[in-house]
Formats: structure tokens, C-alpha cells, sequence
């Protein structure tokens, strides 16, 4: 590349990743074992750069890293990459930029396959943690017909064959079905069932809720989160609206949150 004509010039920060893969956080002090280490090129100027770079703009990344192994390697990645590196200096003043990242098991994810379409790229089934769908999603992305708890249970086994780890089928007043690899027998929580207002958002109201027990209450089993979860989506369903009709905790009785 010309140095003299870079279409894209990113002055930003350049760090060195340093990550572990860990079940959880360790407490301050505490020594845990992990399963998995790397190093890897980061930085948010960095990335951009990068990301630039690979998709065809001339780039030049105007940054500071240290006369140290990680500013050497980094160096090399941006020629590596494309990227003019005529403004990239080293200082012997500093070290290299470095993130230490710890990456546990208990960071999950739900997706929500809404408005579900039938080609959904194969990799959104293996890249959550609880793939949750309602009734004519599954339909959509299966084919299997979903009337009952039975046939979503049949389009759960579907989806977990393609690769997801837990399936969460909502059936309206029916509650929920739920697979997972762990446990492939599916099973049926089922709610109680309220004479609905209005039932706009009520699908939201049960994902938001789950995602709260998740964040909150670890130690719960996922079938207690559904069971909870189906209880506070049934207070949405019986006022009108969207989230003028979720609840707050005040108003949903409290062994909910113990
Ligand atoms: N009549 C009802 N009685 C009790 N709970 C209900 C009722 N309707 C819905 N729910 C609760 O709400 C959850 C989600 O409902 P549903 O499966 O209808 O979602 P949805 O189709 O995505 O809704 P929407 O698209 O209207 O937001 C159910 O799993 C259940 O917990
Ligand atoms: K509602």
C-alpha cells in the first residue's frame, strides 16, 4: 500500500488479549483451574482496522505499543493483515497494551428466533445456550406442526438434533415444553392457565423473565426458572399492552425471589 493514501486511518488502542476459559469467576485471591488459554490480538482501534483492512480498505493504524515481545508480535499481525504500520511505534517507556479476560461458563445466552424465518443460519442453533421459540416459530423453522405439548416436543427433539442445548417451546396458557441434551425426554411445565386480557408480549415478558433468573439465580434448576418465569408471563397476559402489562417485583408475590 501507498502510505501516502490510506482510505482508512484508525488512531485507537491496540491490546493483547490474554484469555482464559474458566466454569466461573474466581474470588479475589483465589487460584481456579481452567480448561482453556490463548492470546489473541485485540484492542477496539485495533479491531477496527483489522476489520477494514479484511474487507479491502487501504488502512493505517496509528498507535503505541511496547518494545516488548507483545508490541513485536502485534506489529507483525498488522502486516500480516494489510495494514500500513509506518505510524505503529514502540516505546521502551511502557508495555504493551494487555486485557486479561476471563471468559466462565456461567455468561449465558437465550436467543429468540423472532420473526422466525425457515433458512435461519445453522450456526444461530449451536451458538446459545437456551434456543426459546413459541409455538408457530417452531412450526416455521421444523416443519413439525405445533398444536400440543406432545408436537412441541417432537420440534424440540428437531431443533436439539440440529445442534441447540436447550429448547424451550412456550404454548401460551399451556405453559412450556423443554429439551435438552442433557435430559432429551421432553418435558411439559405446565402453567396455570389464566383467562387472557391481552396476550401482546407475553412471549417477551417470559424470555426477560428467564434471562433475570439466570443472571440472578444460578443455583436455580432450569425447570424452577420456567416455572417461575410461566408465572410472571401470566400476569402480562391478563392487562392490556406490552410492557404496561409486565410486572414489578413488588407486585408478584415474593417466594418468586428467594
Ligand atoms: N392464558 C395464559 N395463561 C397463563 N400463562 C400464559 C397464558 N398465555 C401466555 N402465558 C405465558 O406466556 C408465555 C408465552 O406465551 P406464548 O407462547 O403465547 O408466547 P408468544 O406467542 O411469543 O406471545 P406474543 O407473541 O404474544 O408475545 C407462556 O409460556 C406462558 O408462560
Ligand atoms: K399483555
Amino acid at each position: 500500500m501507498d502510505p501516502a493514501s490510506p482510505q482508512v486511518v484508525v488512531v485507537g488502542s491496540c491490546m493483547t488479549d490474554l484469555v482464559s476459559i474458566t466454569p466461573r469467576l474466581p474470588r479475589a485471591g483465589e487460584t481456579i483451574h481452567g480448561s482453556k488459554f490463548f492470546i489473541g490480538f485485540g484492542g477496539k482501534g485495533a479491531n477496527q482496522c483489522i476489520q477494514a483492512s479484511r474487507l479491502g480498505a487501504c488502512t493505517a493504524m496509528v498507535c503505541k505499543v511496547g518494545d516488548d515481545s507483545f508490541g513485536n508480535n502485534y506489529i507483525e499481525n498488522f502486516r500480516k493483515n494489510d495494514v500500513c504500520t509506518d505510524f505503529v511505534f514502540q516505546t521502551g517507556a511502557a508495555a504493551t497494551g494487555a486485557a486479561s479476560i476471563i471468559v466462565n461458563a456461567e455468561v449465558r445466552t437465550i436467543f429468540n428466533p423472532a420473526p422466525a424465518v425457515a433458512d435461519l443460519d445453522p450456526a444461530f442453533y449451536t451458538h446459545s445456550d437456551v434456543f426459546c421459540c413459541n409455538e408457530s416459530e417452531a412450526e416455521i423453522l421444523t416443519g413439525v406442526q405445533v398444536k400440543s405439548p406432545s408436537d412441541a416436543g417432537a420440534a424440540g427433539s428437531e431443533l436439539l438434533a440440529r445442534g441447540c442445548q436447550l429448547v424451550l417451546v412456550t404454548l401460551g396458557g399451556e405453559g412450556c415444553v423443554i429439551v435438552s441434551k442433557e435430559d432429551p425426554k421432553p418435558k411439559h411445565i405446565a402453567t396455570h392457565k389464566v383467562k387472557a386480557v391481552d396476550t401482546t408480549g407475553a412471549g417477551d415478558s417470559f424470555i426477560g423473565a428467564l434471562a433475570f433468573f439466570l443472571a440472578h439465580y444460578p443455583q436455580l434448576s432450569m425447570e424452577e426458572m420456567v416455572k417461575r418465569s410461566n408465572h410472571i408471563a401470566s400476569v402480562s397476559v391478563q392487562a392490556a399492552g406490552t410492557q404496561t402489562s409486565y410486572p414489578h417485583r413488588k407486585d408478584l408475590p415474593q417466594d418468586i425471589f428467594s
